[in-house]
């Protein structure tokens, strides 16, 4: 499927009802709170979540307080959530079904990314998530380049105790001035399975349009021996909740940059897609679309547009705030 460069095109159906999260203070945890109108769909994702948000949020010492912005280190009742499909991989760029396959970006997808970061470049970032996949790290990276704010993204290793040891930074300033980057598996593209090096377009021709629209769009039918939507979903969504939703709780402002599929099965779960719905869920590469998270709900607010479109730092009263924050800064 062609990607666009239409900021509106990236979603093309509209949620049905909206997702709704409650934080048990006494409890520690955070519950998702379904809503009678939910449909089935949403219900087998699993909508009563609980977890437990001290474990879950990323320890101070990985996590730099902000303390020019109160929105981004006490608890807040409104936190931004950006998500941002990679850029153009040179795979997107042949046509090939890329999957798992670690495939850097194109000089356009370079591009769609530093767009990508322009447009976000006055939404307050406390922490990025990307997938292990060098696609998404790219993006995330050369998104972050763009940020007013000119705080350095650092990718926390935790994959052992020595990358953990090796990788620390003993200067409580210096880590005031960085963004934690966490990599996770579980953000990865869906597995495309055998599909994967394969042309899209003579996969159509071999097998048949439908076929492969059903492998590529379907919620439940997987590719042959790779992963349908909702086999993605289940890692990428329990991941979202277990380690990125006690973030939003606890006030931090979230950049994921991840993958197509990825990306539609966390949105599905946001905005309560149907197993319908989602067929028509495009995502084109590189453009940020962002939620507010206010009072345990998500609200999708699109894509921000530029950086100076003041309806974005309207949304809500932090976000305007560290606007105005970054207007008043020497830059
Ligand atoms: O993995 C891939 O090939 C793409 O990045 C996503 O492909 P899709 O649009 O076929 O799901």
């Amino acid at each position: 499927m062609a990607a666009s460069t239409s900021q509106h095109a990236l979603i093309s159906i509209k949620p049905r009802c909206a997702s709704s999260f409650g934080y048990d203070k006494k409890a520690g945890n955070v519950r998702f709170v379904s809503s009678t109108n939910c449909c089935p769909t949403s219900r087998k994702l699993g909508l009563v979540y609980a977890s437990n948000s001290q474990s879950s949020v990323i320890e101070p010492t990985q996590l730099p307080s902000n303390p020019e912005s109160g929105s981004t280190s006490k608890k807040s009742s409104e936190s931004a959530l950006i998500l941002i499909r990679h850029g153009e991989s040179l795979w997107n760029e042949k046509n090939l079904f890329t999957g798992c396959v670690d495939v850097p970006l194109t000089p356009k997808g370079v591009n769609e990314a530093i767009e990508a970061g322009k447009r976000i470049c006055n939404i307050p970032v406390d922490v990025i998530y990307t997938s292990s996949l060098i696609r998404a790290q790219m993006t995330a990276m050369l998104a972050m380049m763009q940020h007013r704010r000119k705080k350095v993204p650092i990718i926390v290793h935790n994959e052992s105790e020595r990358a953990h040891q090796w990788s620390q930074v003993y200067s409580e300033e210096t880590k005031k001035q960085s963004i934690p980057v966490i990599t996770a598996w579980q953000l990865n593209e869906r597995m495309y399975g055998e599909l994967q090096g394969l042309n899209k377009q003579e996969t159509a021709d071999l097998f048949g349009k439908d076929q492969v629209h059903e492998w590529r769009r379907s919620y439940d039918i997987p590719p042959p021996n790779g992963e349908s939507l909702e086999m993605c979903a289940e890692r990428a969504v329990s991941y979202f909740k277990d380690q990125i939703i006690p973030q939003l709780v606890a006030g931090k402002h979230v950049m994921i940059a991840a993958h197509g599929n990825s990306l539609r099965s966390i949105i599905m779960h946001l905005d309560k897609l149907t197993s319908q719905e989602v067929i028509s869920l495009e995502l084109s590469t590189g453009i940020p679309m962002l939620y507010i998270f206010k009072e345990g709900k998500f609200i999708r607010r699109g894509s921000p547009a530029g950086p100076s479109e003041a309806g974005v730092y309207a949304y809500t009263k932090n976000l305007a705030k560290y606007r105005q924050k970054l207007d008043g800064m020497v830059q």
